[in-house]
């Protein structure tokens, strides 16, 4: 089943092609830069990345930022804080952290297919205290606590 997200093109973001699914079946729609001037990120550089759209995420639902696994792969670029969180109460322009961890400068152009969103449904729960977690056998184990 099909969802409609609304969004706001923003005046940076003239010409540039709204989110896209490239397959039937993809789960991540591409998100592409609204950057006027291509920027080159040296290795080690990061940079929030403008896709000239804002969104009107529907409640009860995320806007996840998750990197594109070619970028990662061929030059080390990926989305520092993925996934990325857009709340479904924000509705300033989406911005895309990207760093680069490769060896070599990265450009990124206008229009380029920078990472790619997911809508996915989250739980909003209350959160109670209480002196008493009960007993698991994992206990406070973590951090390789069941072996490497
Ligand atoms: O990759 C991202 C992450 C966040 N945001 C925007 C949308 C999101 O709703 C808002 C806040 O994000 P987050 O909660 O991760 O940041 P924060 O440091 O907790 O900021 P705030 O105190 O505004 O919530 O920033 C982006 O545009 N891109
Ligand atoms: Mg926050």
């Amino acid at each position: 089943m099909s969802r409609t997200i609304v969004f706001r093109r923003l005046s940076n973001g003239e010409g540039i092609d709204p989110p896209r699914y490239e397959t039937a079946g993809s789960a991540g729609a591409d998100i592409r830069a609204a950057v006027e001037d291509a920027i080159t990120l040296a290795p080690g550089a990061r940079a929030a990345i403008s896709t000239g759209f804002a969104f009107a995420v529907p409640q009860g639902f995320e806007m996840q930022i998750r990197p594109r696994s070619g970028l990662a792969a061929r030059h080390g670029v990926t989305v520092l804080n993925a996934p990325g969180t857009v709340d479904s109460d924000f509705r300033g322009e989406v911005k895309v952290l990207l760093v680069n961890l490769g060896a070599y400068p990265f450009t990124i152009g206008r229009g380029d297919r920078i990472a790619q969103i997911v809508i996915a449904p989250v739980t909003l729960c209350r959160f109670e205290e209480t002196d008493d977690l009960g007993v698991t056998i994992r206990g406070a184990g973590g951090f390789g606590s069941t072996g490497v």
